[in-house]
């Protein structure tokens, strides 16, 4: 893969990582995210309780890897990013995460989207889809403190 490296997590097998966030980002649903130290995807269910499903899963395996996703639901959509916080960077454990990601949203019937691309492409997100949006334009996976402030804002300016 042409393409900019990710920024590793300390003590990481930093070719071990680096060439299996290639195979992952290859297929074009992974992207590695803007600061370089994660990979985010979308994924797209059928159901709202396909998606919840879906996260369940995610969240049993964080609790037994002790790693834990930066996400965001809406209706039967969910955006995720795999990232280290400590050390800062993309390690082994964001591979892991990603790649059970992929096979636990196949088992809850993923729909194959052209929505369900890297969240940098001009594809609609989430809340672009109509579903549920409350605002439209509000980009998919929030940096939650910035957003909920950005949130009361817009909620102020009604009244
Ligand atoms: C003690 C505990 O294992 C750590 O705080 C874990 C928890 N989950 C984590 N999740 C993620 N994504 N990055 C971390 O650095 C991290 N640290």
């Amino acid at each position: 893969m042409t393409g900019i490296a990710p920024l590793f997590s300390a003590g990481e097998d930093e070719s071990l990582v680096s060439r299996e966030a290639n195979s992952l980002t290859s297929t074009g649903r992974w992207a590695l995210t803007g600061d370089r130290k994660g990979l985010e995807r979308k994924f797209h269910f059928k159901t709202f309780k396909a998606a919840w499903d879906f996260m369940n899963s995610v969240a049993t395996e964080c609790k037994v890897q002790k790693h834990h996703p930066e996400w965001t639901n809406i209706y039967n959509k969910t955006q995720i990013r795999w990232t280290t916080h400590n050390p800062s960077g993309l390690s082994s454990k964001d591979i892991h995460m990603a790649k059970f990601c992929d096979e636990a949203a196949a088992k809850f019937g993923e729909l194959p989207s052209s929505d369900a691309t890297s969240p940098g492409s001009k594809e609609a997100s989430p809340l672009e889809a109509g579903d549920c949006s409350i605002i439209p334009g509000l980009p998919a996976a929030p940096l939650l403190s910035d957003e909920r402030s950005r949130f009361r804002v817009k909620m102020e300016t009604k009244n």
